[in-house]
């Protein structure tokens, strides 16, 4: 792949393709780890006199404007950690569209070592459409804006989108700083890893995120299993879950993964206590949760919501831990951003955080809450800013994004 070192950027249009998918509490931007892992690849081709033309999706907005999706906030973050920490003489302009009048004014009046932020791709359904055609129109429009491509949104790499997959070939690209490091790092967790080797799966992307089990059955010495993902497991085990995520067509599934683990010597960790609340806390007051109830994980009492870990599940997967040589982690345990509901998280990001194992912890929210939890980041091996992407990666999938920028 060419790095961004090889390429003669002065005076050149470059679209650099990001993740600049924050969590957000209506526009109070929560976490902005995204912005500042992407930053330095940004602040170096403005330093070579690039017009920098910077673009992402924001949540998952079905091709159409959605307000609370807009990415205006984001450029005024991504402006003030340039100017702070990178000496940006400027603020980042903001164009309030992608491929119209907005973008290409906002790219026409660039200088040299300028940057600007379009507005979220996601507002384009050519953006993530299955169909080649509608992607590649779409590709043109944004190929027409730039001379050039950098590729560096890591947590979207496993997305065949437009910007991620059509974009790269039809510009001259190069790599990232971000994606190269990403990239360094996971393939360490394929290629030598030191053992017992530890996964700690959890999260809401449950369809996402269980078939990389399938290809840890063969690697992981030990899988330990909380989040939303858990509830499809307890059900498979015969359990009531009450109201809790579940992923009701993939238990068949579930139950070969248990099955293979006996088989191969891989050990599954379960939670054991649930804590549950009969409604879905308000994250924007963080009010107390006044039914909030811990409950053993085989006695799930109906219409609840399984939200968190129980003390028991905390401690339990603590000590699963304790030996671990190599901790890949993907998926809060537990809907964290609700103080009731971080201990599960903030168990396991102690663990690791304590214990002395390579750790590696993927994922937009999984790294978030580290940081909200207040951890320091200094004490894990390597904090990733893709989940999907960085469990893709470790299944030895190809990820679009990826071999786009090969090619
Ligand atoms: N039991 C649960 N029920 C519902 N939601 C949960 C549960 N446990 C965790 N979550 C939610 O999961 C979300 C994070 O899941 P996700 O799979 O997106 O994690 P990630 O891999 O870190 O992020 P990404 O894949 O977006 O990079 C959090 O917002 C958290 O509140
Ligand atoms: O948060 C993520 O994992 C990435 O930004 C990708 O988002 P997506 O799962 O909506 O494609």
């Amino acid at each position: 792949m060419q790095t961004i070192d090889d390429l003669d950027v002065a005076g050149k249009r470059v679209f650099v393709r990001a993740d600049l998918n924050v969590p957000l509490s209506g526009t109070d931007i929560t976490d902005d780890g995204r912005i500042r892992a992407v930053a330095p690849t940004i602040a170096k081709l403005a330093a070579a006199g690039a017009k920098v033309i910077v673009a992402s999706h924001l949540g998952r907005p079905k091709g159409a404007p959605e307000p609370q999706y807009s990415l205006a906030p984001v450029a005024v973050r991504l402006g003030a950690i340039l100017q702070e920490d990178y000496s940006l003489g400027q603020e980042v302009a903001f164009a309030t569209d992608t491929v119209g009048d907005s973008a290409a004014a906002t790219v026409a009046a660039l200088g040299d070592g300028q940057v600007a932020l379009l507005e979220n791709l996601r507002f384009n359904a050519g953006e993530t459409s299955k169909d080649d055609a509608e992607r590649g129109a779409f590709a043109d429009r944004l190929a027409a804006l730039a001379d050039l491509y950098v590729g560096d949104g890591f947590g979207a790499v496993h997305r065949k989108h437009a910007s991620v997959f059509d974009l790269p070939a039809r510009l001259p690209h190069a790599v990232g700083l971000l994606i190269a490091t990403e990239v360094g790092v996971l393939k360490r967790l394929t290629e030598q890893v030191e053992r017992p080797y530890v996964v700690v799966l959890g999260g809401s992307k449950v369809s996402d995120k269980l078939g990389v089990i399938d290809n840890l059955l063969g690697k992981a010495d030990r899988i330990l299993i909380g989040g939303g993902m858990a509830f499809t497991f307890l059900k498979a085990q015969g359990h009531d879950v009450g109201a809790s995520l579940l992923q009701e067509d993939q238990i068949p599934v579930v139950l070969e993964y248990l099955e293979r683990a006996e088989k191969n010597g891989v050990e599954f960790v379960l939670p054991v206590d649930v804590a549950v609340s009969g409604s879905f806390p308000d994250l924007k007051t963080k009010a107390r949760v006044e039914d909030f109830e811990v409950v053993p994980a085989d006695a799930m009492p109906a219409g609840k919501l399984g939200l968190d870990l129980g003390p028991a599940t905390g401690e339990l997967f603590a000590a699963k831990l304790a030996d671990a040589r190599t901790v890949f982690w993907n998926g809060p345990m537990g809907v964290f951003e609700h103080p009731d509901f971080a201990a599960g998280t903030r168990a396991v990001a102690e663990a690791l955080a304590e214990g002395d194992a390579f750790s590696v912890v993927g994922g937009g929210d999984s790294a978030a809450a580290v940081r909200i939890l207040g951890f320091d980041e200094k004490k894990f091996g390597h904090i990733s800013t893709g989940g999907g992407a960085s469990l893709e990666y470790l299944e030895g999938k190809t990820l679009p994004g990826l071999a786009a920028l090969e090619n």
